[in-house]
């Protein structure tokens, strides 16, 4: 029997809330007090269609996976349906002028520019998202601002005729030593999410790190993926192990080759940028007085889930349930890179989370300096894979970071914003140039290949030192959503 809109519309009260996602209607009275987000966003569409607001933050399977098939109402008259007349607001419309005026694709000539162009054409959520880092973002943008105080030291008189940067990563064979990692709801930026990436990183042969919090569906992403093509699930530990232990072996099942247990969230960051843009997409309704209610950004209403209870004891567990090597993403210190060698796993992220946890963490690269040398003091820097992730726009970033000692290095959000501003097309050049400039900078380096780098190519002695002035870096300043004006620049 298929429901009219009108028989949907009169469940549209806390004691009776329908709503309808993808054609059909599903009964979410009871569920609104467990639901993530809270209950004030499903009531802002009780007997309505809920579709857009609900796809972009959910995977397809989600009804199907979390409420009880007695509450799937089954197919609404979608014609029947009264539809919301869309009154585009005034900053709607300017967005939609700046996509008419937005760069062709072949103006983009580095990450950054990928970055200005999606800060201008991006829905507020979506930048806010995005781009948001936690307080005041001083770990944000220490983590670009880290690889301006290293300096090269190249050789000269080296044949570079031919330059092969590949290298391989917990064992796969990459075209160039990075890998697009894990960041959450990719249907923000893009509708089809995170399958573009899926994609590209096929077309260019990296690796994709899969979010626990991704918007398309685990199935999905792994679906997406061809050949031989090699991808990593991050996991995000739930309270309830049992729903862990079932997302560890499907992934394992589906091919995944590493598993990245995110350390550095017993709970996620405040982003105020992703709050405040929460706020302001509601704005009307502050002025029609009603309370917003923005103490949940995107983020901290999706991952009410997660477990701050883990612990080091909890290791010994995740190597009883799988078989895929084990890393920790987000270690900040050397102390924890030693017992991480020694509970056994197969590698760690240096990562502070793009900088979107705790503010004044250091940069990844700044712990990789801290790192490496206690390790080879001890004999143990074969012992494990050590990567960075934070602030890597320019190849020049990955080579320091291999001089320094790092396997390989992740890159988020410059692959958000290529995605959001041109898709795949945009997912595709963002690599391309990155190859490119890999290519121009191992030749100026003085080394034919990634096992030539090695810590006597850098000069990394200011990295600590967060009192000295940085090269104002402003190709950076002007596109970060500044707390302050970025300096005019020279006409
Ligand atoms: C930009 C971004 C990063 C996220 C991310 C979402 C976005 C939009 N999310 S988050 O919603 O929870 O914060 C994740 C995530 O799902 N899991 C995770 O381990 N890291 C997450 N990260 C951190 C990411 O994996 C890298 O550590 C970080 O992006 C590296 O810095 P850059 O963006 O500067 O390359």
């Amino acid at each position: 029997m298929v429901l009219s809109g009108k028989e949907v519309a009169e469940h549209a009260s806390r004691e009776s809330c329908w709503v309808i996602v993808h054609g059909k209607a599903y009964d979410v009275t009871n569920f609104l007090p467990d639901h993530p987000g809270g209950p004030k966003i499903i009531l802002k569409y009780a007997g309505k269609d809920a579709t857009e607001e609900f796809e972009p933050i959910h995977p397809p399977d989600t009804l199907d996976k979390y409420l009880d098939k007695s509450k799937h109402l089954g197919a609404v008259d979608m014609a029947s349906v009264e539809q919301e007349e869309k009154v585009e607001s005034p900053e709607e419309k300017e967005r939609q002028l700046r996509i008419q005026r937005m760069p062709i694709l072949d103006q983009m000539y580095n990450l950054m520019d990928f970055e200005s162009v999606a800060r201008r054409i991006m829905k507020k959520t979506a930048w806010g998202y995005y781009s948001s880092g936690a307080d005041d973002e001083i770990t944000l943008r220490e983590n670009h601002n880290a690889f301006h105080k290293i300096w090269f030291r190249p050789r000269i008189l080296v044949d570079v005729e031919k330059v092969d940067f590949t290298t391989t990563m917990l064992g796969t064979k990459c075209d160039i030593p990075f890998y697009v990692t894990a960041t959450a709801l990719g249907k923000l930026g893009n509708p089809e999410g995170e399958v573009v990436l899926t994609r590209a990183a096929k077309k260019h042969n990296v690796i994709q790190m899969i979010p626990t919090l991704a918007s398309c569906s685990f199935d999905e992403i792994m679906d997406a993926a061809e050949g031989d093509q090699v991808q990593w699930m991050q996991l995000y530990v739930n309270k309830d192990r049992q729903i862990t232990k079932n997302i560890i072996q499907h992934a394992e099942k589906r091919g995944c080759k590493g598993l990245f247990i995110t350390v550095d969230a017993p709970q996620l960051g405040r982003r105020e940028k992703d709050m405040r843009s929460k706020f302001t997409d509601a704005g009307t309704n502050v002025q029609a007085g009603s309370t917003t209610d923005t103490s949940q950004g995107a983020a901290r209403a999706i991952s009410t889930f997660i477990d701050p209870s883990l612990s080091w004891k909890d290791i010994p567990w995740f190597q009883s349930v799988t078989k895929m090597p084990i890393l920790l993403k987000g270690v900040q210190r050397v102390e924890d890179v030693i017992r991480a060698i020694e509970c056994g796993v197969q590698g760690v992220v240096l990562s502070n989370h793009g900088g979107r946890q705790l503010d004044f963490a250091r940069s990844g690269i700044e712990v990789l300096a801290e790192v490496m040398p206690v390790l080879r003091e001890r004999g143990w820097e074969d012992r494990i894979e050590i990567y960075i992730d934070g602030g890597v726009r320019r190849a020049t970033d990955i080579i320091k970071a291999l001089c320094l000692g790092a396997k390989g290095v992740g890159i988020g959000r410059p692959f958000l914003y290529a995605m959001s501003a041109y898709g795949q097309p945009g997912v595709d050049r963002a690599i391309q140039l990155l190859k490119d400039e890999m290519e121009m900078n191992m030749r100026l380096i003085g080394c034919s290949s990634v096992d030539q780098l090695n810590p006597t190519l850098v000069d990394a002695r200011g990295l600590n030192l967060h009192t000295a002035t940085v090269p104002t870096d402003y190709l950076g300043q002007a596109i970060y959503d500044p707390l302050i004006n970025p300096p005019e620049r020279a006409k």
